[in-house]
């Protein structure tokens, strides 16, 4: 198996401040402790996933359902409070895209350093530079430092970068909503090709027909608990009539 999520939870600590009155919110303000409260949240409950190579898993539920944090605590950013997680291959991740660059370098030095960072060799850059580049359409500004980069110009980089690693596992957050439309239609082709080719896209998106052109299983979360998972259309179907419901 691919990946295995085995029995996560995720718990938060929510520190709140209080203050009912006036009066209160600056005693709040001057003895901050006395009306802090902390709070336990759990954002993942229980969760168990298993993914073979080759099949691609979308991930929907509502804002705040979890989705994030799952898709985290895969990437290994974020460590779950129970359970664990079994990757048996390479990933790459297109979360927060070129949130990892440093502005004052130039996109030349951005590309080593996150591929680097990425588990990539200098040696296999060099080989997949020109790719990169081309790619992310930017080769007229790839030594120019990267805060002057709108951030269309750096999630196309950060794109580039992340699909250069060529990983068993691809996890896309949202990348999609990012970026004009021309560059969604290449992002949606170049996930299509790497489907083709065996990689394992872990797929998070409000927008459910993406879901369902990518993923062939789905799982739907609900306050941090599986609703269903299984195959995407059974899912979505009941996803939409709940959301229905709830309008
Ligand atoms: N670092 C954190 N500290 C405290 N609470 C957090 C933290 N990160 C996330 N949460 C909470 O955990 C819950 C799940 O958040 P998460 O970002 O995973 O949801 P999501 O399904 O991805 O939402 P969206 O669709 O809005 O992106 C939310 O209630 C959020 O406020």
């Amino acid at each position: 198996m691919l990946l295995d999520v085995v029995n996560v939870s995720k718990k938060f600590i929510l520190h709140e401040c209080r203050g009912d009155r006036f009066s209160n919110l600056i005693t709040s303000i001057i003895q901050a402790k006395k009306f802090k409260k902390d709070r336990q949240f759990w954002a993942l409950k229980d969760v168990n996933i298993t993914l073979e190579q080759g099949k691609s898993l979308g991930i929907i539920g509502k804002n705040g359902s979890g989705k994030s944090t799952l898709l985290k605590i895969i990437n290994g950013t974020m460590l779950p409070t129970t359970g664990f997680i079994n990757i048996n291959g390479t990933k790459s991740a297109l979360i927060e895209l070129g949130a990892g660059f440093n502005p004052d370098f130039p996109g030349r030095d951005n590309v080593f350093l996150s591929g680097m960072i990425m588990g990539m060799s200098k040696k296999e850059i060099n080989q997949r530079f020109d790719e990169i580049i081309d790619f992310a359409e930017i080769k007229e500004f790839i030594d120019i430092p990267v805060k002057y980069y709108s951030s269309g110009m750096q999630a196309r980089l950060g794109f580039s970068v992340a699909i250069a690693v060529k990983p068993d596992m691809l996890i896309v957050d949202e990348v999609l909503a990012v970026g004009d439309a021309n560059f969604k239609e290449k992002c949606k082709n170049k996930i299509a090709k790497l489907q083709k080719e065996g990689v394992s896209i872990l797929f998070v998106s409000h927008d459910i027909s993406e879901v369902s052109n990518i993923c062939q299983e789905a799982v739907w979360l609900e306050k941090g608990e599986i609703m269903q998972y299984g195959p995407t259309d059974e899912v979505v179907r009941a996803y939409k009539e709940f959301i229905n419901q709830s309008a």
